[in-house]
């Protein structure tokens, strides 16, 4: 371990970036989003951070993160995952390597394209709900933050689509599970930065270890609770589907919807080796990535649209004329949603961890170092975004524009891409319509949001708008 330790520092010279002291002081002063950024103004395309004892390059030029995302040598997480370890386990967004692969086979047909109109029913239903809380802030025209309205529907969307059961969290008046989720977020943010936090011992026995130890409780508590009450209902349905001797396998391959809870139970019966705690890790992972990111994009989306007041209307009006032809294609609010994913990149960097030395461009990255896609700058290369600090939807409109195959990867890209891409896609055109056609979002003047990449990027101040209803 040392030599490849010392192997690695040795490497590592060759790359531009900061010492650690420089990295911890400057990115405690101004975010380490903007530090980020700063870092690759000043050292271009390719530079290095340390973090404690691991070494993250982060690459940016499409080109390169074409190399990263298409390796199939490249599938395990870096090692700052592992700080997610104790609440999403071996669940499909940390597992690596022929464990992961099994598992992803497993639950790709969970989100197989010919199955996924049918999560649209439920989508709408609790897109009704949002709208009919919002409402009431649309008739006192005030500023306020949407983030917490749109959360809670994201999250009752993952738990009726993904799990087949209803939560109807948005009914309550605060959930303990969202926040539980969000905490987490932050502590995880902050112990990435802290070089006395990585430390797993220092960690355990720090204040924020114990608030973490809390959040992962609850986490898992629900979990229970939820596995517990779909195992029931699922044992009493399936036994009537036994005894009718329906093979289960076939109602996998898409001829009615079910939740991928069901897949996994479903999986299990049949004798697939899966542990109760594996499908555990399995929920929290979908929970997680279904709810957390898909609600940073809407709310973003809301936020841009209000201090765009063009853009916004001609969304509007290319929903009028669907309605009116009776069609559902809509290429501006998709574009719209696009520049939205592009401008507020809401996994801003993702990173995995070489396992045999691999060649990048011009280097040669050597194994044990960890290699950080940072999406967020990739999304604003000018030579594929003039312009980059714009809104600006027309840029996916256009076919003849200067495009890459990796200069937009919001999702990732290649083997470990994200599996519920269309779902989210589904999610966010449903909600963003439903909501553009009963509201006209306002601007708040000035409030901008405060970046903070946690895991997921949020926004430090809330995301305010004014609402007004639309005749
Ligand atoms: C707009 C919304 C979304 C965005 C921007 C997004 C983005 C991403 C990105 C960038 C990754 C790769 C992460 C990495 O390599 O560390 C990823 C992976 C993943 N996403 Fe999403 N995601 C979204 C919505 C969803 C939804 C709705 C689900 C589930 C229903 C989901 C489930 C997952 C899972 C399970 C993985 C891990 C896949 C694997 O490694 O095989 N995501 N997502």
């Amino acid at each position: 371990q040392i030599i490849d330790l010392i192997r690695i520092k040795q490497w590592s010279e060759s790359i531009p970036g900061p010492s650690l002291w420089q990295f911890v002081r400057k990115s405690r002063k101004i975010g380490v989003l903007d530090w980020l950024k700063l870092a690759h103004k000043q050292y271009g395309p390719v530079f290095r951070i340390w973090m404690g004892k691991d070494l993250f390059v982060f690459f940016t030029d499409p080109d390169d993160i074409k190399t990263l995302l298409s390796s199939t040598s490249l599938l395990h997480k870096s090692s700052n995952y592992k700080q997610l370890d104790s609440w999403l386990g071996e669940g499909l967004l940390l597992n690596g390597g022929e464990a992961w692969h099994e598992r992803r086979k497993l639950l790709t047909p969970a989100f197989h394209f010919n199955i996924l109109s049918e999560f649209k029913e439920p989508m709408e239903e609790n897109c009704q709900i949002l709208i009919e809380r919002l409402k009431e802030k649309a008739t006192t025209g005030e500023p306020f933050d949407v983030y917490p309205y749109i959360t809670l529907f994201a999250l009752d969307v993952i738990y009726e689509t993904a799990m087949g059961l209803k939560k109807h969290a948005q009914l309550e008046s605060d959930s303990v599970y969202v926040k539980a989720v969000q905490e987490i977020c932050r502590i995880y943010l902050q112990r990435n930065y802290s070089i006395l936090h990585r430390n797993n011992t220092f960690f355990k026995f720090s204040k924020l270890g114990r608030e973490h130890r809390a959040c992962v409780r609850i986490l898992h508590d629900e979990t229970d609770r939820l596995l517990k009450l779909k195992r029931k209902m699922f044992e009493e349905c399936t036994t009537d589907i036994l005894k009718t001797k329906v093979n289960l396998s076939d109602d996998l391959k898409g001829k009615r919807r079910l939740a991928f809870l069901d897949m996994l139970l479903i999986s299990q019966m049949e004798g697939m080796p899966l542990t109760d705690k594996e499908i555990r890790e399995e929920v929290d992972t979908f929970m997680f990535a279904g709810h957390d990111t898909v609600s940073s994009v809407i709310a973003f989306t809301i936020y841009l649209l209000s201090q765009n007041a063009n853009i916004q209307q001609q969304a509007y009006e290319e929903l009028l004329d669907a309605a009116r032809d009776g069609r559902e294609y809509l290429p501006y609010l998709e574009a719209v949603i696009k520049e939205s994913l592009r401008f507020y990149t809401v996994v801003p960097f993702f990173s995995r961890q070489v396992t045999e030395d691999l060649r990048v461009g011009s280097i040669i990255v050597p194994k044990k170092v960890n290699v950080a896609v940072f999406a967020y700058m990739t999304h604003r290369d000018e030579r594929y975004y003039p312009q980059p600090e714009k809104f600006d939807p027309t840029r996916f409109l256009q076919n003849d524009h200067n495009s890459h195959t990796h200069s937009f990867v919001p999702f990732s890209a290649g083997p470990r891409n994200c599996i519920g891409q269309r779902f989210a896609m589904l999610e966010l055109k449903c909600a963003l319509s439903s909501l553009l056609r009963t509201f006209e979002f306002l601007p708040v003047e000035g409030f901008q949001p405060i970046l903070l990449p946690a895991i997921v990027m949020k926004s430090e101040n809330g995301v305010k708008v004014r609402l007004k209803l639309r005749n």
